[in-house]
């Protein structure tokens, strides 16, 4: 029996110790930062006080001069960054291209699509995928845009006109994810009429469960997972997110199929409509290096990539940028200033691509949320190679966790962080290009981020064209959470009154 036990202790310390002995290298080999605090085996776990509080747990550890800080969680380590010049050297480099580990949980829905795909499978995928996002596509989709925010302006005006408060972010989120659908994979969802509740539903629960596993010490453990509630949740919602997916796909392949080839009509939809080409139609009629079609599989993981990518990220900014306007009545009334000198006496013009260009103080304000609420708070690298970095080793392995929050607060970047001041893009000399990166920087940037820009504009201009927004008394006070998008969980609340748009 004794002997028994003897053998159980050496394999688990041998299992540990096998686990374990990176770290203790990747510790030598990075005394040349600050270290967190860390227990044996959970490491600095313990500095994390749960979702609500990792901005300021990670910028706690963050306050020092390097900006710099080494963390073990279990048998991983990380260099936590806000330091402008490893954010430089970093995101700029042509071989640092691989995603860190907690990219994985988010894989479970998306695969290995454009987001998460390790740097060899990423150069062909972003090749194949930038065309979607030429100008003359995105032009077409202002008007899909349009509808979508028109649909969502009815509804706010039946159900939150003169309340005392309203969660704008609810109503937004459903705009941007009939929008994303009707443009990715060009089919209508009508989540706002409250259709589909269950994919949305699942969208969400995906997105919660996601972030638990980043921050938790046992959650993280496949092994462990497996026995957990969220883990049944995650299957059944895994299994509705693809399903859905294959069955838009095979639509949209149908659909494309009907169109009879070589004909006058092959611009139009089956409805005899101008047909749009969705990200969909190039991704179905790709083939890969090798002249191969993509299989359904690798559809599937990029339409889902963009489906989670396109809709979260910008349902959050807008939202924010809502409520920014709704407590700066200065800034409100310059931004509906321009609106009015390009819409003039008719506020329901249809809008076209020029317009929203046009709109420039509006994207100073755009550009001013996402400073302070960036959609996208941390990105993750590993290393696969030791690197040399300014005479100082950064070891295989290393998650670089890239804290694009903290620099945006950072008041050595800028001037009074917590102010809302648009203006201060005006003048922005780009002495710092690497310290506002709100959609990233270098060669795996934001593929949709003029997308962004566009969609976003469109749906604040729309609000201010119809409303007047004000702050709820007492003023609503964010509860801000860094899920693998930016949330505020308490709502984004704010009060609407009919903006009378006859007076101009
Ligand atoms: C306010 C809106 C948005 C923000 C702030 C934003 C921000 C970002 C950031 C920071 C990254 C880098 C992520 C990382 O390295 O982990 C990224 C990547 C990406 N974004 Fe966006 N994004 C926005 C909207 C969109 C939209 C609308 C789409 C699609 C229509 C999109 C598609 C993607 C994709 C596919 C990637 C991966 C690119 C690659 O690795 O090649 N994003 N985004």
């Amino acid at each position: 029996m004794f002997a028994v036990f003897v053998a159980l202790v050496l394999i688990v310390a041998s299992w540990l110790a096998y686990l374990y002995k990176d770290i203790y290298w990747a510790r030598k080999k990075c005394d040349w930062m600050p270290h967190a605090p860390a227990w044996p085996f959970i490491g600095g776990i313990l500095e994390f006080g749960g979702h609500t509080r990792t901005i300021d747990d990670i910028g706690r550890l963050l306050n020092n001069p390097s900006k710099l800080c080494f963390l073990q969680i279990a048998n991983h380590w990380h260099i936590m960054v806000k330091n402008y010049d490893l954010m430089e050297f970093v995101l700029s480099s042509n071989t640092i291209l691989d995603k860190s580990s907690e990219y994985r949980y988010i894989a479970n829905w998306l695969g290995t699509g454009l987001l998460t795909a390790p740097g060899y499978k990423w150069r062909q995928r972003r090749k194949i995928i930038t065309p979607a996002f030429h100008f003359s596509i995105l032009e077409q989709f202002v008007e899909i845009f349009e509808a979508n925010a028109t649909i969502m302006v009815s509804k706010l005006e039946r159900e939150a006109l003169d309340k005392e408060s309203v969660d704008i972010y609810r109503y937004i989120t459903a705009y941007a994810l009939d929008t994303i659908c009707e443009t990715a994979m060009g089919v209508k969802i009508d989540t706002q009429d409250n259709k589909n509740q269950d994919y949305v539903f699942a969208v969400k629960d995906v997105s919660r469960i996601t972030l638990t596993r980043a921050f938790s010490a046992w959650r993280g453990i496949d092994f462990l997972f497996q026995f957990s509630q969220d883990y049944k949740n995650q299957q059944k919602n895994l299994s509705i997110l693809h399903g859905f997916t294959k069955s838009i796909i095979d639509k949209r392949r149908q659909l494309l199929n009907e169109i009879k080839p070589n004909n006058e009509d092959k611009e139009k939809d089956v409805f005899g409509r101008k047909r749009k080409m969705a990200f969909l139609d190039l991704l179905l009629n790709a083939t890969t290096v090798d002249g191969q079609p993509l299989s359904m599989e690798d559809i599937r993981e990029e339409v889902d990539t963009f489906m989670f990518e396109g809709h979260d990220t910008t349902a959050s900014a807008s939202s924010f940028a809502i409520y920014l306007l709704a407590n700066h009545p200065e800034v409100q009334k310059l931004a509906r200033d321009e609106q009015i000198e390009i819409f003039g006496k008719d506020k329901e013009k249809t809008v076209c691509y020029q317009d929203l260009q046009d709109m420039k103080y509006l994207e100073l304000v755009l550009k001013e949320t996402l400073r302070i609420y960036p959609s996208v708070p941390f990105v993750g690298r590993i290393t696969n190679e030791e690197l040399n970095y300014k005479g100082h080793i950064i070891p295989k392995g290393t998650i670089l966790m890239l804290h694009l929050y903290g620099m945006n607060h950072d008041p050595d970047y800028f001037k009074d962080p917590e102010e809302f001041r648009p203006e201060r893009f005006q003048d922005l000399s780009g002495k710092y290009p690497y310290s506002y990166i709100p959609f990233s920087a270098g060669p795996r940037n934001c593929i949709g981020q003029k997308f962004a820009m566009l969609e976003m504009k469109s749906i604040v201009s729309k609000v201010l064209r119809n409303f007047e927004l004000y702050p709820t008394n007492p003023p609503h006070k964010l509860v801000l959470s860094a899920e693998a998008v930016l949330k505020s969980l308490n709502g984004v609340n704010i009060r609407l009154k009919k903006y009378n748009w006859a007076q101009n």
